[in-house]
């Protein structure tokens, strides 16, 4: 990774590995929303590069203007100043990457395979090709057994799955998360972590994932960037050097290494917000 703010503080060796292609790339991006007197600077400035198959976790007060930085990623706000990049070329909204937002956005009046299958149509795949890639997607978000169901009939947690299929239907290889477990009870907020964790992994995708939790950013992220408050610049770039892969959970949460890293977010973000 490079490319803290100025005030910034990064950490990391001195990069003797060979670099990886850029999945995103934000130069000098500065938000504003309004005009005149009643224009608030959101977030910026902001120098950040993400490499291909990063798990970047931003974390940071409530309204230091995380959901802004998503969106913009997203493409669909505009920098007011300053440029984004994903995959080297201006970010296209709805093609830029897969979105997850906090509420799982599912259509209520189609059944769990209606709207992985609608996922699918507009992911262009074959329809002939659906009934497979449907098993493959419920399977890898452990939801086997309830396609016929209204998305009412199902709990909060199954829900969420649901939208994290659709998300992986596309195939894309950026993902955008925006607190997508924080409606959920704490065991299947820990189940749904595993599994993103997991299933980014083996897929080498590229995630940004917003929390408020310095517990969820150390387990998922493999760099956390914490945002001072609005307008949030990057006040700490820290790589998280805990196991990836094939993991026990229940130890890596209960590692030591793994508590001093969350005592050090928890402490930056609240500097941050003091
Ligand atoms: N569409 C908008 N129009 C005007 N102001 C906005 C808009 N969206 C966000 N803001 C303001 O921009 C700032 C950053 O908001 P943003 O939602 O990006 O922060 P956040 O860090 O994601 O907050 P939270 O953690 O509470 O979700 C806030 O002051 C917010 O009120």
């Amino acid at each position: 990774m490079t490319g803290a703010g100025p005030a910034g503080e990064t950490e990391g060796g001195t990069g003797t590995a060979p670099a990886r292609a850029e999945a995103v790339r934000l130069r000098d991006v500065t938000h504003r929303y309004g005009r005149g007197d009643r224009a608030i600077t959101a977030v910026g400035p902001i120098d950040l590069s993400v490499p291909a198959g990063e798990f970047l976790v931003l974390v940071g007060a409530s309204g230091c203007g995380k959901s802004t930085l998503l969106r913009l990623v997203a493409g669909f706000e505009q920098p007011t100043h300053g440029s984004i990049e994903v995959a080297g070329a201006a970010p296209r909204p709805g093609k830029a990457a897969s979105l997850v937002f906090q509420q799982p956005r599912l259509f209520p009046w189609r059944t769990v395979r209606g709207n992985v299958d609608l996922a699918l149509r507009y992911a262009g795949v074959a329809r002939e090709l659906w009934p497979q890639r449907r098993a493959e997607l419920l399977a890898r978000v452990g939801l086997e057994g309830v396609e016929s169901r209204r998305t009412w009939e199902i709990s909060g947690g199954q829900q969420q799955r649901v939208a994290i299929a659709r998300a992986l239907a596309a195939k894309n290889p950026l993902f955008l998360l925006d607190e997508p477990f924080a409606a959920l009870d704490a065991l299947t907020r820990e189940r749904l972590q595993e599994d993103i964790r997991e299933v980014t992994d083996q897929t080498g995708t590229t995630a940004v994932f917003v929390t408020h939790s310095a517990d969820e950013a150390v387990f998922l992220g493999t760099r956390i960037v914490v945002l001072g408050k609005r307008p949030g610049t990057v006040v700490l770039d820290l790589p998280i050097d805990l196991p990836r892969g094939d993991v026990d959970a229940e130890q890596l949460r209960d590692s030591p290494r793994f508590a001093e890293l969350r005592t050090r977010v928890a402490h930056a973000v609240k500097a941050a917000a003091a």
